[in-house]
């Protein structure tokens, strides 16, 4: 939604695949991409991590694919993460695919109050082993978790999916920003755990840090 449509324009005066000869060093980078059908907040959940607020109002699907940048700083290394907000409509599905090759973490969200949404995450799975890395980073994200009235999807049932394809879940609100720096953060620390891990370092679960630092929505679960 919002104003960030249009096919990869540069943001925050940085082009996406090419740094200035005098642009400032970072000691790793990652390119991360948020995925899901369209409306289940992708836009919405990147703006509240980049710029700390919640556009609502009417929703206007994003067109194509965009990106920003934030740096993350973890341990007192400085993560760069390159954040691709992806079209959820099935037209932009190919231009989207493009762009999985090189993406070291995807962030995949579905819509609690939304059940289609919810069921096409094992295609949205699919896709994502034929077109994107082996190695690369996954997160499932049940999102709008701020609307427990409307819930239709349990949080069981994200973290029984969740397991099954041994990926880390939780549920975000890109309203009250429950969960969405914790889901940055994390993926900044695999990315950064990846990049200098070295022999006889200690060792980084996502899961394990996800499921120590999530924050469960404020009401009890329904259905
Ligand atoms: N209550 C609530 N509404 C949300 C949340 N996240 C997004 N929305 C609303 O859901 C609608 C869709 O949000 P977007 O961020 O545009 O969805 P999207 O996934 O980017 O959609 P596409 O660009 O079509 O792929 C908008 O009306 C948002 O205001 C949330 O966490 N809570």
């Amino acid at each position: 939604m919002t104003g960030m449509s249009g096919a990869a324009a540069t943001r925050d005066g940085e082009a996406p695949e090419h740094s200035p000869p005098c642009s400032p060093s970072y000691d790793v980078t990652g390119k991360v991409m948020l995925l899901g059908d369209s409306g289940v907040g992708k836009t919405c959940f990147l703006i509240q991590f980049k710029d700390g607020a919640f556009l609502s109002g009417t929703f206007i699907a994003t067109v194509g694919i965009d990106f920003r940048n934030k740096v993350v700083t973890v341990d007192g290394v400085r993560v760069k993460l390159q954040i691709w907000d992806t079209a959820g409509q099935e037209r932009f599905r190919s231009v989207t695919h493009a762009y999985y090759r090189d993406a070291q973490a995807l962030l995949l969200l579905y819509d609690i109050t939304n059940k289609s949404s919810f069921d096409n995450i094992r295609a949205w799975l699919t896709e994502i082993h034929e077109y994107a890395q082996r190695d690369v980073v996954i997160m499932l994200l049940g999102n709008k978790a701020d609307v427990s009235s409307e819930r239709v999807i349990r949080s069981e049932d994200g973290e029984t999916l969740a397991r099954e394809y041994g990926v880390p879940f939780m549920e975000t609100s890109a309203k009250t920003g429950m969960n969405v720096e914790l889901a940055f953060l994390a993926i900044a620390k695999e990315l950064k755990y990846r990049a200098l891990w070295q022999p006889g370092g200690p060792h980084f679960q996502i899961r394990d840090f996800v499921e120590s630092q999530k924050k469960q929505p404020s009401c009890c679960s329904f259905l």
